[in-house]
This record gives C-alpha cells, structure tokens and sequence, in this order.
C-alpha cells in the first residue's frame, strides 16, 4: 500500500477516511478555524493527546485534553456525564469540535458524547487499535453499556473524518492486535475472502504492525465497511452484517463483565454463527470449519465454557437485530454469500452452541484480559 490513502465513505454527509502515518498535520488541517476543540483520549495516549493539542494550540486553537478511563470503563454514563460537564466548562458549541483519541472504546464514548452534547457537535475520529481503525471508527455507530446490556445506549453519529495513523499501531499490546484481527477476519467472511487468503498464507506477517500485509488488511477492511455503510446507515438492512458473531459476542462480553477483549468475544460469535450455518443447511462444512481454522492460527479464541448457554441465551434475547421477540442472527450461505436466520428452533441453538463449548473455564491468558 502506498501511503496514505483516502477511503471515502460516501453517506449523505460524505467524509474521508486518511490511512497512512504521521497524521498530526491533516488533523491540523481538518480543525483549521475551530474555535475550541476537546481531545478525548484514553490513559497510553497521554503523550500523543498532548502533542496533538500543543499543535492544535500553536494554531490558535483553544484546545483541551481530556483523559478518560481505560477500555470498557469508558464507555459508561459517569464517563459520558464528566465529559458533558466538561464541555460546559470549556464553553464547547455547536462551531466547535470533539476529537476521540484511542481504541473503539474511546471513539465510541467520544462519538456518544458528540453526538449528545448540543444535540450533535462535529467529531474527528484518531483511532489508534487495529480494531477501531479497521471497524469502531467508520461508520458513526456510538455508544456505551449499561446494565441491560452492550451498547444498547447510543446513536449514530458520523464523524467529519478519521485519521488512521499506522504509527499508532507500533505501541499497541500483541494481544490488542489480535483481538483486531477477529473483526478483520469477520470482514472477510462477509464481503471480501482475499482477506482470508492474505491471513491464511501466513498469519504472523498479517499480525506485524511493521509489515505489509497489515496496511493491506486495513485497507480492505476499511472499504467494506465505506460501502456497507454508506448504503445502509441506520442498520435497516444491509448493515446488519456487520454484526456477524456479534449476536453471541455481545452476550459473552456481558457475562465476562466487559473484561474479555471485544474481538475474542467476537472470534467465538463467529464460531458460533458458522456452526448454526451448518447446521441449518446452510453453509458448507469446509467454509464453517475454515472459521475455526483461522480464527485459532491468529491466536483467538474458538470455544467457551459449557455452562454458560443459558446465560447467553438470555444476554442474546436483547440483541438489537431480534424482531417480534425473536433472535435473529446474521449466518452465511457462503463466502461472502451473508443471509439471515430469524427464530431458530431452540433445539438449533443448543446444537450449535455445544459445537463450541468446552468444560473448563477459558483461561485467563492475555487475549481475554
Ligand atoms: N462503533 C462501532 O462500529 C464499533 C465497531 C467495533 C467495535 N466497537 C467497540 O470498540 C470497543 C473495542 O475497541 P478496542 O478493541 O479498540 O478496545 P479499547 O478501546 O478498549 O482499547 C484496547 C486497549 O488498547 C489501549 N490502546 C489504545 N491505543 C493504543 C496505542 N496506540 N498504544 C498502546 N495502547 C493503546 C487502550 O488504552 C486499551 O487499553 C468495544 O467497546 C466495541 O464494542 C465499536
Ligand atoms: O458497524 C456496525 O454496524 C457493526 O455492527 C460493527 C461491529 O463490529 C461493532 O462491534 C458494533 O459496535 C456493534 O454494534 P451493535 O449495534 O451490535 O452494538
Ligand atoms: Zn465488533
């Protein structure tokens, strides 16, 4: 990939998506005559969040920097109050501009609280994990958890651009960048198999912020995600298969008390979503199986624990996709073939979900935590 490259993401208010490195300047430019801007940014990128606002501040800019708690624990209503409160404080207005700094739990908190404050200021996304360049930054999906469940307070809200800066990835914890890779790999389940070869041909290069394969990845990712959502933006239709694995992913990341990686949570809801494939007669043993295959060469997890399905059920019964009190689930006629299964025999789930469970309680290796 030759960089940067711009993605457009042509909704009906069109943005860019900059892939390349060193973006400090095209964030310049993209806030240029802004009054005020807040910098929302999560604990590693103090560093990073303070250069960007001296720049923006050399600039003329009243800038600020804003810490907010790390991963999950951001993306709750205390966070998202603080950080109204602070914009009162600033004096942020409708001219200005909101910028989130760090992974998908940082531009889903900050695009929450954009979306929010004012009934809608703009917000720059800087995503710096694999899986918010690759999927939490595009497509203004916002939002944060609550009791009920994941991400069921929210809005759409898309961002006036997202810089993704592949320098960030540099620092980025391995088991991060795995966890990425499971939304990558959805990606190519859905809409774009040469994903799946150019991980499969070897899954260490793909996994190697320094290397070639992953901007490649990045890139690929990023254009599905343009088209899918600029031709369903709402989720009325088409966009719901984005959502692949997400049904049972959701419902894992709950019990796990949000401290599985979103991305492993994911990695089994495709196993999942694979297994109900096959077993509806759907899909193909060989593609079912290669989910398995994959998802396990990168380091992800494939299975969970045996107990757990009649919690899950439960978790997946406020899935925002289930109509008319039923579950729906995205599943695959083939490659790239997505379809839906609505109301499935109980009996289906059972099946499917003892095809990934196992006995003992997932380890706490570092890919969950
Ligand atoms: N809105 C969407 O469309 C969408 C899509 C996918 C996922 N999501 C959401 O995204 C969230 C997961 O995002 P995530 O996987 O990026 O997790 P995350 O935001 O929790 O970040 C993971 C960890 O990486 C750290 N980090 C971030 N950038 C770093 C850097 N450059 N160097 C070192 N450490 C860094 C963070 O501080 C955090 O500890 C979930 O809440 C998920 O629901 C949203
Ligand atoms: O952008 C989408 O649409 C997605 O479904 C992408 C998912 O990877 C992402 O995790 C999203 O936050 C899930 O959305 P939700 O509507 O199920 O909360
Ligand atoms: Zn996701």
């Amino acid at each position: 990939m030759t960089e940067p490259v711009r993605v457009e993401v042509r909704t009906a208010k069109p943005y860019p998506v900059v892939i390349g490195r060193g973006l400090l300047t095209d964030l310049v430019d993209t806030l240029a005559g802004t009054r005020t801007v807040a910098i929302f940014h999560q604990p590693p990128l103090a560093d990073t969040a303070e250069a960007v606002r001296a720049a923006l501040a050399e600039t003329g800019i009243d800038a600020h920097r804003i810490e907010i708690p790390d991963a999950e624990d951001g993306k709750e209503l205390a966070v998202a109050g603080f950080c109204w409160e602070v914009l009162g404080r600033i004096g942020l207005t409708r001219s200005d501009a909101v910028v989130s700094l760090g992974g998908g739990a940082a531009t889903d908190l900050a695009g929450f609280v954009a979306a929010t404050w004012m009934r809608g200021v703009r917000v720059v996304h800087v995503p710096t994990t694999l899986l918010a360049m690759v999927d939490a930054a595009v497509g203004g999906k916002t939002g944060i958890n609550t009791d009920a469940g994941k991400n069921l307070v929210g809005a759409f809200h898309e961002p006036s651009a997202v810089l993704v800066d592949l320098a960030t990835l540099e620092t980025v914890p391995r088991n991060e960048i795995i966890s990425g890779m499971a939304e990558i790999i959805k990606t190519g389940f859905i809409a774009d198999p040469a994903i799946l070869d150019l991980i499969e041909a070897d899954p260490d290069a793909a996994l190697d912020p320094t290397g070639s394969v992953l901007p490649e990845l990045i890139r690929r990712s990023i254009e599905v995600k343009a088209k899918v959502v600029a031709a369903d933006l709402h989720e009325a239709d088409l966009r719901e298969i984005l959502n692949y694995g997400h049904t049972l992913a959701h419902a894992i990341e709950r019990r796990e008390k949000y401290k599985w990686r979103h991305g492993a949570a994911v990695s089994v809801g495709l196993v999942f979503a694979a297994e109900l494939g096959r077993l509806a007669g759907r899909l193909s043993d060989a593609v079912a199986d290669r989910h398995r295959t994959i998802l396990a060469s990168v380091g992800l997890p494939v299975s969970y624990d045996a107990d757990a399905f009649s919690h899950l059920l439960k978790g997946m019964q406020t899935d925002k996709k289930n109509r008319n009190g039923l579950l729906r689930f995205v599943v695959l006629d083939d490659l790239a073939k997505p379809g839906r299964l609505e109301g499935p025999d109980p009996s289906l789930l059972v099946a499917a979900y003892s095809a990934i469970a196992k006995d003992e309680p997932a380890a706490a290796g570092p890919i969950l935590l």
